[in-house]
């Protein structure tokens, strides 16, 4: 194996984010372990481990990375932050031609560059491999207890990005006792098992789809409806995963008897335009609405949820929608539902999410990125030297720069 020298470099883009490639125990591993491979770190002051930990877990420090052939990031990389022939991995959001990130490629190409997007980097039956879900799943669920707390004014939760992390996030449930609170929550990807998680710690109980639906109960439960649960084709009352997923126009959401017997939705169902939403404006206006808060978590604005009016923020992560006038109101008015919308929430457990994210790419990328020739890194190379791979040959005008209306955001 060649010697490797690995920099992860300083996120620049705005807002600025807390999250890194690997912590200092995770550089300090990889050099123990693997002889051949140098890792340099670019100093910042906002990243979630200080540089001060690198530097005490042995990991040199150092504002040019020129002499690094590998630089991780997370986000996005300003243009004149791209540095001339390197070899980058992030998450570029360029493959579906998204226009805000159009003259990133263009530089990437005239810089001759080689870009590999975490996103696209898949296990062989075409499941993600990185990704921040699990620790958005996490917040999501605790972002949405905690709105539902405030508004009935029944307990309260410390903010998660008060805490240093998970481990002390854990500490504050010990002995918590909830209300019987009826909670429904979507999806079976990574989000949903962080929402699970957090039922799981606080001791809340699982109740099948069925019997949630009809019974009562004196203490907190909930319940998670899976796409199979939730879409059945129209025409004859069946689910195949595939085709939902060829074919979500042919399918009826179930979701609308649940609206009346739950008092916190949790959403972390995929969703894209041609899935029918959870439930409609009209459902949210009459007298049967139950729901009290809405954690959505998948987070689509106008999506699953019509009600999600677009992002809140980490600080004031909730606002009001009155159910009658579709207006913004503030977060616990009466006839408002409370919606939890906050499309960074991994950023409140950034210490966490990185280790998380740090864990999967050593376990299923670092041997292959090391080892070059490795056809997952391949699918996941949009550039190689500044050249468009033939599975991205699609994108060759968005890299040029031609401006196309079909773009999507
Ligand atoms: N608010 C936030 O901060 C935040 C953070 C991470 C993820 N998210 C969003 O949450 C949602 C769920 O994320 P996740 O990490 O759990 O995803 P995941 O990849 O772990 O799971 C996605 C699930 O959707 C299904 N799916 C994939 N493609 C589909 C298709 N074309 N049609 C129907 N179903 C499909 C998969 O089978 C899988 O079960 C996504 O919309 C994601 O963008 C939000």
């Amino acid at each position: 194996m060649a010697s490797l020298h690995i920099g992860l470099i300083r996120e620049e883009k705005i807002p600025l984010d807390n999250r890194v490639a690997f912590t200092p125990l995770q550089c300090q591993w990889i050099m123990n372990n693997y002889p051949d491979v140098q890792i340099t770190v670019q100093p910042s002051p906002h990243r979630c481990y200080k540089d001060a930990e690198y530097l005490a877990a042995g990991i040199p420090l150092a504002e040019d990375l020129s002499h690094c052939n590998i630089l991780l990031g997370i986000k996005e990389v300003p243009v004149d932050k791209l540095i001339p022939h390197k070899t980058y991995l992030f998450f570029s959001h360029t493959k579906k031609l998204q226009p805000q990130n159009q003259a990133m490629l263009k530089a990437i190409v005239d810089k001759g560059i080689t870009l590999i997007d975490y996103e696209c980097l898949v296990h062989t039956d075409g499941q993600r491999i990185l990704g921040f879900g699990f620790f958005a799943g996490v917040v999501g669920a605790h972002n949405g207890l905690l709105e539902y707390g405030r508004r009935t004014g029944l307990f309260d939760f410390k903010r998660v990005h008060e805490c240093h992390d998970f481990q002390e996030l854990i500490t504050h449930y010990f002995g918590v006792k909830l209300p019987p609170v009826k909670i429904v929550t979507t999806g079976s990807g990574r989000v949903t098992a962080g929402i699970l998680e957090v039922m799981g710690l606080l001791g809340i109980k699982y109740i099948p789809p069925e019997e949630f639906l009809i019974n009562s109960y004196e203490y907190p439960v909930y319940t998670q409806l899976k796409a199979g649960e939730l879409y059945l084709r129209r025409s004859d009352k069946t689910y195949s995963r595939e085709d939902f997923h060829a074919h979500p126009e042919l399918y009826d959401c179930k979701f609308l008897p649940y609206v009346t017997c739950s008092d916190i939705l949790m959403n972390g169902i995929y969703w894209d335009k041609k899935i029918e939403p959870l439930f409609t404006w009209e459902d949210l206006a009459k007298e049967n609405f139950r729901i009290k808060v809405i954690a959505d978590i998948t987070d689509d604005q106008n999506g699953s949820i019509p009600c999600n009016l677009g992002d809140a923020t980490i600080e004031n992560p909730a606002y009001g929608v009155n159910r009658s006038t579709r207006k913004r109101t503030a977060p616990y008015e009466d006839g408002s539902v409370t919606m939890m919308a906050v499309g960074n929430l991994p950023n409140e457990l950034p210490r966490d999410a990185s280790q998380f994210f740090g864990d999967h790419l050593m376990k299923y990328i670092f041997d292959d990125l090391l080892k070059g020739n490795s056809e997952m890194i391949d699918k996941a190379t949009i550039t190689l030297g500044g050249q468009l791979t033939k599975r991205y040959a699609y994108m060759e005008e968005y890299a040029r720069g031609v401006v196309k209306e079909t773009a999507v955001k």
